[in-house]
């Protein structure tokens, strides 16, 4: 990523966005817009909708009214490209736990097809070096959240959407994944992200509050 020619071309839009679940609506008319080198964090109560509105904004939700656009282009109309350039992490642990965390990670990133120093390299980095051929099973609810992670080292996607990140991450994984957004954004990326946690080292955020809730 180059910076500032991304800052400029990076746009995720949403227009009039209203979506309701079981005949309640979880949020209605939403229109916000993020470019590249910004964060939006979307705050609310449980149940209120943040995931939804996530999976939407991935285009893994397709039910709702209102419009998503990436770079100017519904997100439909595009999905396999936009599928490339935007990461989405879920809240639920990635990984699937018969396979190592090596296999995992090859298999979060098989659109960027790293070679395995590369994978090696992003495991290191999360601290799970000497975990590679440790079946996922094996490893504690906070080192599975870290292989799920670790795809964020080698990930060129642009648009980061990250549904309760810091989940289960231990303080010093909380400071490298602070610092893996915060770099990011620093490139000219832009971060969707839904958290209790303040982030503190980013300074170009806005907030989104979703109400309601349960
Ligand atoms: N596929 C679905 N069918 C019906 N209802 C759904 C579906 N998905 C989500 N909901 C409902 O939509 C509401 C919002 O759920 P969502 O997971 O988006 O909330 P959230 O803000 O992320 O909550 P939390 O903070 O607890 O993670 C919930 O009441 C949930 O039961």
């Amino acid at each position: 990523m180059t910076g500032t020619s991304k800052t400029q071309t990076l746009c995720l839009t949403a227009n009039d966005i209203t979506c309701e679940r079981d005949d309640r609506v979880l949020f209605e008319r939403l229109a916000f817009q993020i470019t590249g080198g910004e964060l939006l964090q979307v705050v609310g109560p449980n149940g209120s909708g943040k995931t939804t509105l996530l999976r939407l904004l991935a285009g893994l939700n397709r039910e709702f009214s209102g419009e998503v656009h990436w770079k100017g282009r519904e997100i439909q109309s595009v999905y396999p490209e936009y599928a490339r350039e935007r990461l989405y992490q879920g809240h639920t642990v990635a990984v699937k736990k018969p396979l190592t965390a090596m296999e995992n990670l090859r298999w979060l990133c098989a659109l960027e097809s790293p070679g395995d120093e590369a994978l090696e390299a992003a495991l290191e980095s999360v601290s799970l070096a000497g975990y590679e051929h440790t079946p996922c099973a094996q490893l504690s609810a906070g080192q599975q959240r870290r292989v799920g992670l670790a795809r964020l080292v080698i990930s060129q996607a642009p648009l980061w959407i990250l549904d309760e990140p810091f989940t289960a991450l231990d303080h010093a994984g909380i400071g490298w994944l602070e610092q893996q957004i915060s770099h990011h954004i620093g490139q000219g990326g832009a971060v969707v992200i839904t958290s209790h946690h303040a982030l503190t080292e980013v300074s170009t955020q806005s907030e989104l509050v979703l109400g309601g809730g349960v």
